[in-house]
């Protein structure tokens, strides 16, 4: 039988399609893996920020996860947006007995400034959920509430990183330099070395989505059997596409482009 790489993504929703699982899902099918959802909110948001969220129940997250586990393989998964503690709990419990490797986006803040979780979601995020992780791969902003340490300059990145894996038990820290000036330089911390990522900066507002479609593109990755090292660098390659082809469409920060990594020949046999 074919191996079919199997991704599952548990986040929030976003219905103009630029972050969240529907940014997942787009890069799941560009990086050729099977895509899968569990929905912990919907969000009516679009590219000028949040206008309003609705949970899902507890009970109705565990039953979609039971749905998803009880019946499919899954190679590789990633959280996004888990907005309260007892969401938190209910994932916390089902990936305690999961062989997947386990990708987090620490979401907090989207883009526009709209907070997305809750303060004891951040607390329980940072004590419970970060050592059941492969990879965690916080932004500057994240990284300073992770570490409790304020980040300026690229050295302060690569700290952070052992200290997120070294004190906090991640399996391995992808610290963003997004929001830095300069090049877009990411660190990698895996416990035995850092390794860099760096593209240049591309002068454009429409980054909606990124952070999502840089971890969706890590996870379809480690769900092929990539190492981590590779995993990364590809999807770094991905991320970089899709921002320097970003849709300049919304009167806000507009979204990614997931199919700009395809080869001119593949772009023009459609
Ligand atoms: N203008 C840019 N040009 C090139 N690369 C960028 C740019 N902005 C962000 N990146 C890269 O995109 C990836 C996502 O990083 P970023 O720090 O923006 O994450 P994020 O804040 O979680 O994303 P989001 O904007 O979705 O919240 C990183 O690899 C970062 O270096
Ligand atoms: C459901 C959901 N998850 C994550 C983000 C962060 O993405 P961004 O910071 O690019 O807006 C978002 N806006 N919405």
């Amino acid at each position: 039988m074919t191996y079919v790489p199997c991704a599952l993504t548990i986040a929030g929703t976003d219905p103009s399609g630029g972050a969240g699982i529907q940014a997942d899902l787009k890069t799941f099918q560009e990086l050729k893996t099977y895509g899968m959802s569990v929905i912990t909110s919907v969000v009516a948001q679009n590219t000028t920020g949040v206008q309003d969220i609705n949970h899902l129940s507890v009970a109705f997250i565990e039953q979609q996860l039971e749905s998803v586990f009880s019946d499919m393989p899954v190679h590789a998964l990633k959280t996004g947006m888990i907005a309260n503690e007892a969401m938190m709990r209910a994932v916390a419990a089902r990936l305690a007995s999961v062989d997947a490797a386990y990708v987090m986006d620490p979401v907090m803040v989207a883009t526009s400034g709209d907070s997305l979780i809750d303060e004891e979601a951040r607390q329980f995020l940072k004590k419970e959920l970060l050592p059941l992780t492969t990879i965690v791969t916080p932004n500057l902003p994240e990284t300073e509430f992770i570490t409790g340490r304020k980040i300026e300059t690229t050295e302060d990145m690569k700290d952070a990183a052992a200290f997120i894996v070294d004190e906090l038990h991640a399996g391995a820290a992808l610290i963003k330099g997004g929001h830095l000036q300069g090049e877009a330089v990411d660190f990698l911390y895996d416990g035995h070395q850092i390794h860099m990522y760096s593209e240049e900066r591309i002068p454009t507002k429409n980054t909606h989505g990124t952070g999502c479609t840089y971890s969706a593109a890590i996870t379809a990755n480690l769900s092929k059997g990539l190492p981590l090292h590779e995993a990364v660098r590809q999807a770094k390659r991905f991320v970089t596409a899709a921002i320097r082809s970003s849709f300049d469409i919304g009167s806000g920060n507009g979204p990614t482009n997931h199919w700009a990594s395809r080869t001119k020949e593949e772009q023009r046999s459609e």
